[in-house]
């Protein structure tokens, strides 16, 4: 074997050993190195054997061991072997437990005696005589090569053999006929090496490929006695201190050989345990119980053995990080995902471990935990210098490791589980992370659905500044606005008319006095609500009524044809809203009718004195304009006006009547007087808003009209009537005019003439109040209604 990169040279002694049959193996930095000797059927002696391994492969790699002579030959050995291990002979097999034991006991015994040693030494005995020869040949041979490498200051390996059967199988090369001039001639069988001459001896070896221990510092003063049952396939390795640990590492060999033991009885039980029943976990235990420096930090096994070799080789070695994976594990799309998952378990991970770390003072602290998450999980103890992106799952996964890692103990077992389902682990990983991808699209599709309907009912920019939930305008602006819009209301007071101006208008309507009655008490809390009805409603209300009074209800005869005096009103009123006319226009007309009834009824009276009483209304205002006009037709008229109202109207009508030297009279005279100076009485104090007895002075004016026994000409309506009944003991008119239309007390009136004028009313409003007024003649004003039968009269 090469050893011109091995830094470090061993020399191994060989020496034969009474008992035992001992396998030694030495690591490298983790890998680890089998070498194990294969006893013939009837072995009887233990047989050591030493197998030294350089970073495990190249141990059993071809370039560096001879190749051997035959495949049959390795076949027909390989049988016996497995026939062997099938039928063990009882006796031998129980003999080789108890020896085994003895060689412990003395080997902690020696270990006593040899710590004081400053190299690392080993005993290997064979005792085969038949082998011893060539076996110190072989001894000889190496001895003198590896004598001419060694380095005198450099530690020995002391290795005792003892063999009584010529069956070695060579555990570098798996072969019987392998001739071997270095350390691994020792292995091999000696029948078949040439060299060896079969004796018992005790060699000096160099131990080329002990570099793997150099690595490990193994101290100088440290002592490996190893042991290694051949043929029921156990193996031990026990180290003594110098120091302290004698008696304890003496009680460990027991315990491994105890539970090798144990082992070699469950041959192939389970994928730890090698051809030779060699746990690999026990093998690594061993080890590192005695030299923690030992420990592999991230030891990978492979289980592929060498082709046509029994051995099983066992190699370790610290995780190549410049290797690159066979597949990415990323892919594509999904590395995000993988990412994310991964995470994910990492954090929950690091969650499960930082709650172990509270309970546990020598976990790693939380600080390092998360420098370790945080800078990818790059860390020098643990990684080497790696910077290829590639390697991010690698050093994720070996981080987890490290986060998950209780103690030093389970790091082998955890790795190696890790290592030997890795290929495993990417096929799940793959699946679980297409399944975890899946499961996310789905999951982010539907979210995305319910996100999109959300969008789509959200409500408008315009809906939300109609909700006020978004402002149309700034604070400043409302304030702005909200002051300007004050700033107008109250310029618009400013300017409102008086109510003054109101009345003048007519738009306010006082009247002059209220008349109080006694009434009963009426609930009123059940009634509905007023409204109030328009004119249309209330001639259709009126229709009804008079349609209902004329055929069904039970009513006197001539009230058939007649109504009340509210409809008078109403027609009044419509004039007014519904046809705009104004009071000046109806007045004028009315007056005028009534001054041309008067000259039709007094043709012979003209030049003669006519006392015209006017009353505060309207029919007051007819009485006014009446004396204009007869002041006009000829006659000497004179008005009584004594109440007067300040409307322009009247102010304006009574202008007028004095522009007319109509003067006015401040007192009534009396009936006497009256019949002296006037031949006739114009009776404009009250139309049909008159209501009740007459009221003041009012009653005697009435008086006195009546007892002058003057003709009197009435405006519309009897003073003093009631509207609808009239008053037998009132006024009786000469001449009655009414206006618009004839109103119901009409039918009391037993004058002489009776005119009906007012020729202003639309026929419309006629027919909608079935007026059923007369037509009036030519371009009269006035139509003399007297011998005219009055079917509707108002
Ligand atoms: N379209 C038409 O038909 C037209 C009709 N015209 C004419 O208008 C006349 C209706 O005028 P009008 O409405 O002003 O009522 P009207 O009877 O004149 O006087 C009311 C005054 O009398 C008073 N007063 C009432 N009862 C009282 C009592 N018991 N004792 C004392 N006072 C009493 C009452 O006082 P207050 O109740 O307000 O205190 C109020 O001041 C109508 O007959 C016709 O000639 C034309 O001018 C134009 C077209
Ligand atoms: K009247």
């Amino acid at each position: 074997m090469s050893n011109s990169n091995v830094p470090i040279k061993k020399e191994g002694i060989l020496q034969n050993s009474q008992e035992g049959v001992q396998n030694v193996k030495t690591e490298n930095n983790g890998d680890v190195s089998l070498a194990e000797m294969e006893s013939s059927e009837s072995c009887t002696e233990e047989v050591k054997t030493v197998a030294l391994d350089n970073n495990g492969n190249d141990e059993n790699s071809k370039e560096n061991l001879p190749e051997p002579k035959n495949k049959k030959q390795s076949k027909e050995d390989k049988k016996k072997s497995k026939q062997q291990k099938k039928n063990p002979h009882p006796t031998e097999k129980t003999k080789l437990f108890q020896k085994t034991k003895q060689k412990k006991k003395e080997n902690a015994v020696e270990s006593d005696e040899t710590t004081k040693l400053t190299a690392v030494t080993a005993t290997v005995t064979a005792t085969e005589a038949a082998t011893e020869a060539k076996a110190a040949e072989a001894k000889n041979d190496s001895a003198k090569k590896i004598k001419s490498k060694s380095n005198k200051d450099l530690p020995h390996l002391k290795i005792n053999t003892k063999q009584n059967r010529s069956s070695f199988l060579c555990c570098f090369c798996s072969s019987k006929a392998n001739r071997h001039s270095s350390l691994t001639s020792l292995t091999s069988p000696i029948s078949e090496c040439s060299e060896g001459s079969g004796a018992p001896a005790t060699t000096k070896v160099q131990l080329d490929n002990l570099d793997a221990i150099s690595n490990i510092t193994i101290s100088s003063r440290d002592l490996i006695t190893a042991a290694i049952l051949q043929n029921s396939g156990n193996a031990t390795a026990s180290k003594t201190s110098e120091t302290t640990n004698n008696s304890t590492t003496a009680n460990n060999n027991d315990n491994n050989n105890d539970n090798t033991n144990n082992n070699s009885d469950s041959v192939n039980n389970g994928n730890d345990i090698n051809k030779n029943g060699v746990t690999r976990t026990e093998s690594i235990k061993v080890i590192t119980n005695f030299y923690p420096s030992l420990r592999p930090k991230s030891p990978v096994y492979h289980r592929t053995p060498s082709p046509g070799s029994k051995y099983q080789e066992v190699p370790t070695s610290e995780p190549d990080l410049s290797k690159q994976p066979k597949r990415s594990a990323m892919k594509g799309a999904k590395e995000k995902e993988r990412q994310k998952l991964l995470m994910k378990q990492m954090q929950t991970k690091l969650n499960n471990h930082l709650n172990d770390a509270d309970n546990n003072d020598d976990s790693l602290t939380s600080t390092s935990l998360l420098n370790g998450v945080g800078d990818g999980g790059h860390d020098d103890s643990f990684i080497s210098n790696n910077s290829n992106k590639s390697h991010n799952r690698y050093k994720k996964k070996t981080v987890t490791s490290k986060f998950l890692l209780p103690d030093n103990n389970t790091l082998a077992d955890d790795n190696d589980a890790t290592d030997d389902d890795d290929d495993d682990d990417d096929d799940d990983a793959d699946k679980d992370g297409a399944l975890v991808s899946r499961r996310l699209r789905k999951d982010r599709r539907k979210i995305g659905m319910q996100l999109s309907r959300k969008l789509s009912q959200r409500p408008s920019f315009y809906e939300l500044q109609e909700k006020h939930i978004l402002l149309k305008q700034t604070p400043e602006e409302y304030l702005k606005n909200k002051e300007e819009l004050k700033r107008t209301l109250v310029r618009k007071l400013t300017f409102r008319p008086t109510v003054t101006e109101l009345r003048e208008r007519q738009i306010l309507k006082f009247n002059d006095y209220i008349e109080v009655t006694e009434i009963e008490e009426v609930d009123r809390k059940g009634d509905r609500p007023w409204t109030r009805l328009t004119p249309q409603d209330k001639a259709a209300i009126r229709k009804e009524l008079n349609h209902y009074k004329s055929t069904e209800m039970m009513v006197h005869e001539e009230s058939k044809q007649y109504t009340s005096q509210k409809e008078a009103q109403d027609i009044d009123q419509e004039l007014f809203t519904e046809y705009e006319y104004s009071v000046d226009q109806l007045m004028e007309l009315a007056g005028q009718s009534c001054a041309v009834s008067f000259a039709k009824s007094y043709k012979d009276k003209k030049e003669s004195d006519v006392l015209v009483v006017c009353g505060p209304g309207n029919n007051g205002g007819d009485g006014l304009v009446c004396a204009r006009h007869l002041k006009l037709f000829g006659y000497n008229p004179a008005i009584f006006y004594p109440k007067r109202t300040d409307r322009p109207l009247y102010h304006n009508l009574t202008t007028q009547c004095n522009k007319m030297e109509i003067p006015f009279l401040e007192k009534l005279p009396n009936s006497t007087e009256m019949s002296k100076h006037y031949s006739v009485i114009v009776d404009a104090l009250f139309g049909f808003s008159f209501t009740g007895p007459p009221r003041g002075h009012f009653a005697d004016i009435i008086s006195s009209l009546i007892s002058s026994k003057l003709p009197i000409l009435s405006v519309d309506v009897p003073s003093g009537w009631n509207i609808e009944s009239g008053n037998p003991d009132g006024i009786q008119p000469d001449v009655l005019v009414s206006l618009t239309a004839p109103k119901l007390c009409a039918k009391h009136f037993k004058g002489r003439k009776h005119f009906l004028g007012g020729r202003f009313v639309p026929p419309q409003l006629a027919n909608k109040y079935q007026l059923n007024l007369p037509e009036y003649p030519g371009i009269e004003l006035v139509v003399d209604i007297t011998d005219v039968e009055v079917k509707n009269e108002l």
